[in-house]
């Protein structure tokens, strides 16, 4: 069976599954996977490791993506020319609004697009939105798990110093562009910054395949900089379990 360019992955290696769990770190694959029945490692190439899971007896696939959207949009095309039609993400994320801590949750309802790869799918007028049904899964995922998460808008930026406003660069500086951009967001009710849900969500609403968007908040941006490791670690697992429950619903409606 011919394996598709990037993933190293054929049809027969997914057992049929029609969805993925796409988190960005490849080293975030197998700990979802082992949430899951019968863990298995498919493949590793470049950025994209890939494991088959299973939840109730059906097949998920667990797959990274790499740091945003030209490799996101490889696994997302990749996977889904093998059949997979809804795409999860589950991610880390910088907050920037005030009320929002770190250790929270965040579920995207839609992304302002601050990347370039979306615009290879649709142009700037055609929304970065999430799927309904993706949503309210990963919505009643963790409501069941005990979190309240906050949903809403992203920023999702193709750099993680100058689209997302950090001055901490070597050149101390960002252009013009984005001067002032956070502040701007903030007024606006974005909730966070990422790198990959822009793509995501543009690519999928585009073609007629289905994605949400849960991530952990390591940082916020209001009130420090540089993510404490337990808490990274602490707020990865809320979003790790959140996403995989939401699997579980995705799997039992397809
Ligand atoms: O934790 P992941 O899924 O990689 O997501 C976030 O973390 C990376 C930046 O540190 C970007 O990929 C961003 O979107
Ligand atoms: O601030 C942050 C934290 C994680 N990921 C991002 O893209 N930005």
């Amino acid at each position: 069976m011919s394996s598709v360019f990037h993933l190293g992955l054929d049809k027969e290696m997914l057992q049929g599954a029609n969805v993925a769990i796409v988190p960005g770190d490849p080293e975030r694959v197998k700990r979802i996977a082992e949430l899951m029945d019968n863990p298995t490692p498919l493949a590793s190439t470049r950025e994209f490791t890939s494991y088959l899971g299973f939840l109730d007896g059906k097949p998920v696939v667990i797959c990274s993506t790499g740091i945003g959207g030209p490799s996101t949009s490889i696994a997302v095309e990749e996977l889904a020319q093998l059949g997979v039609n809804t795409f999860l993400r589950v991610g880390t994320t910088g907050a920037i609004q005030d009320y929002v801590n770190v250790g929270d949750v965040i579920v995207t309802s839609g992304s302002v697009r601050l990347d370039g790869a979306s615009q290879h799918f649709a142009p700037l007028e055609f929304p970065a939105v999430a799927d309904f049904a993706c949503t309210t899964a990963l919505v009643n995922a963790a409501n069941d798990l005990g979190h309240q998460p906050h949903v809403g808008v992203t920023a999702s930026s193709d750099t993680f110093y100058p689209g997302q406003e950090r001055y901490d660069t070597v050149s101390g500086r960002v252009t013009r562009r984005f001067q002032g951009s956070m502040k701007e967001w903030q007024e606006m009710g974005v909730l966070n910054y990422e790198m990959e849900s822009a793509t995501l969500l543009t690519q999928c609403a585009s073609q007629k395949l289905y994605a949400g968007c849960v991530a952990g908040v390591i940082v916020n941006r209001t009130q420090q900089e540089i993510p404490d490791e337990a808490t990274m670690k602490a707020t990865e697992t809320s979003a790790v379990s959140i996403v995989v429950e939401a699997a579980r619903r995705m799997v039992a409606e397809s």
